[in-house]
């Protein structure tokens, strides 16, 4: 079965151009404003139009309060909401129940110790995202381009699916599927020529080493 990929923090035209062509399951769209990736509602509202049947697309929010997610999910055709800060598991299923949206939190993995949040998730959200832990002090809680040890999650599995995020590029990801058995993998930085700019030759890379 061919692993699913998500291609997060897109925010022009051809970007997401790219990542339909190459075969991406899941686009997704960063709402967080210190993010070299960030779009608007507007932005975000005339890119999700684009984008064909079949392809979920996805809002990556960090801490986000109910009016600012009233705003997007009211304007916005979205498929799922990603929890990218620290909401709580009781926060996470608050956010499930009042917009009707399948759920995916992101939580950060550094050492052995960060592996029971997980399981908390687990219990509460549609998916979880298995990503590397962001740097204390660092600006964005994600999207930073680093990868955490795979070996700390091989054999884990959860009573929900997950995807496998951090640091993935189109050269590691053989390696990351292999040592973790992932099926889904979302890759924002990896993918880019630059902070933010999508680079169609990379993202066709990427979805080709997902393949195999
Ligand atoms: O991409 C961002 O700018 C971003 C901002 C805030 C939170 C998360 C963000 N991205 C997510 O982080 C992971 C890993 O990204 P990378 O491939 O290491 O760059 C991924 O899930 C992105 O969706």
């Amino acid at each position: 079965m061919p692993v699913s990929v998500k291609i997060c923090g897109l925010s022009d035209k051809a970007g997401l151009e790219a990542a339909v062509a190459a075969g991406a399951r899941y686009v997704g769209f960063v709402f967080f404003p210190k993010s070299p990736r960030a779009v608007t509602v507007e932005q975000a509202a005339a890119l999700a139009l684009e984008v064909p049947m079949g392809i979920a697309k996805v809002a990556l929010v960090v801490d986000a309060d109910d009016a600012t997610l009233d705003e997007i999910v009211g304007a916005v055709p979205l498929d799922m909401l990603q929890l990218h800060g620290r909401e709580t598991p009781e926060r996470v299923a608050e956010i499930r129940a009042r917009y009707g949206l399948p759920v995916m939190k992101a939580v950060g993995v550094a050492s052995k110790a960060d592996l029971a949040a997980l399981d908390s998730y687990a219990a509460v959200a549609d998916q979880i995202l298995v990503d590397a832990k962001a740097p204390a002090g660092a600006a964005l809680p994600g999207g930073n381009g680093l990868a955490f040890d795979w070996r700390l999650i091989a054999g884990r599995r959860w009573p929900v699916p997950w995807m496998l995020a951090g640091g993935l590029t189109p050269g590691n990801l053989a390696e990351a599927i292999e040592k973790t058995g992932a099926r889904q993998v979302d890759v924002s930085s990896g993918v880019e020529s630059a902070p933010g700019a999508k680079d169609a030759a990379l993202v066709a890379a990427f979805l080709d080493a997902a393949r195999g």
